[in-house]
């Protein structure tokens, strides 16, 4: 499998002199082309970080970050925005959807912000893998928290970006309805071949994933192939993160 984002030697650094925050250091991976990642570690290991970097969200210090072969080091600012509309999709753990638009609309904000029209038959396709045939002319406050959390990931695929990233998209949710999202990404991954990356707190989350980066101290210090929630948790307690 080709990478579809890699990173090489990627620092980032906050702040200044004495202040001064190491939050990545020297970060190289590559994540292939249609697969789903977990990415775990103790809190302020970087998690929040890496995934912003790789989505172009935040700059690095220093380092190279590519997506689906374009150098993300160097572009300004409009760059990003643009690549970030059209090439990635963000699924956060608070919804973020617009109260006052329909489920259709907040799924076609997306298009209509990088001033394209929605492909209908792709988007009942993505209406309909995520189960929300039937609710397409509702408003957020009329959903479930999962069924928002759907919507959140329907406007995240709307554009066929080249990878989903999503910052604990889990988290504001309770057992039953996050193993229905979690299911749902995996879904998503093999049955369209979208790449997802999710940052997550939670060894079962972690468990639905392809492979697991373990990051500590702003490093990958490990990862983990085929994943189950018992050998995610106990590397978890061994990089201290539950003591
Ligand atoms: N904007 C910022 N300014 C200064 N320091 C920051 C900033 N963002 C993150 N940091 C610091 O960088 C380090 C990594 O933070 P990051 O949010 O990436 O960690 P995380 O693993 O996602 O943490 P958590 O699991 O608690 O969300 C932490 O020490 C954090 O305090």
């Amino acid at each position: 499998m080709t990478d579809v984002v890699r990173l090489d030697a990627v620092s980032k650094v906050y702040g200044k002199g004495q202040g001064a925050v190491a939050a990545l250091r020297e970060v190289s991976v590559g994540i292939p082309r249609g697969s789903f990642t977990a990415v775990m570690g103790p809190s302020g290991s970087g998690k929040s970080t890496f995934l912003h970097c790789a989505a172009g969200l935040d700059v690095p210090s220093s380092g190279s970050v590519r997506l689906g072969g374009t150098e993300l080091s160097g572009m300004d600012e409009t760059a990003l925005t643009e690549l970030r509309r059209r090439r990635v999709g963000f699924v956060f753990q608070a919804f973020n959807l617009i109260p006052a638009l329909t489920v259709e609309e907040n799924i076609t904000l997306p298009l209509r912000l990088a001033g394209t029209r929605a492909d209908r038959a792709w988007l009942d396709e993505v209406v309909s893998r995520v189960g929300l045939r039937g609710r397409t002319g509702h408003r957020p406050a009329q959903l479930s928290g999962g069924q928002q959390q759907r919507v959140a990931i329907a406007r995240a695929l709307v554009t066929r970006p080249e990878v989903v990233f999503g910052d604990e998209p889990t988290g504001a949710l309770d057992t039953m309805t996050a193993r229905d999202v979690l299911t749902l990404l995996r879904e998503i991954v093999d049955g369209t071949g979208q790449t997802v990356v999710m940052v997550t707190h939670d060894p079962v989350a972690a468990s639905y994933a392809d492979a697991v980066l373990f990051l500590a101290d702003g490093r990958i210090v490990d990862s983990m192939a085929a994943p189950t929630s018992e050998k995610v948790a106990e590397r978890m307690t061994r990089l201290g993160a539950w003591v």
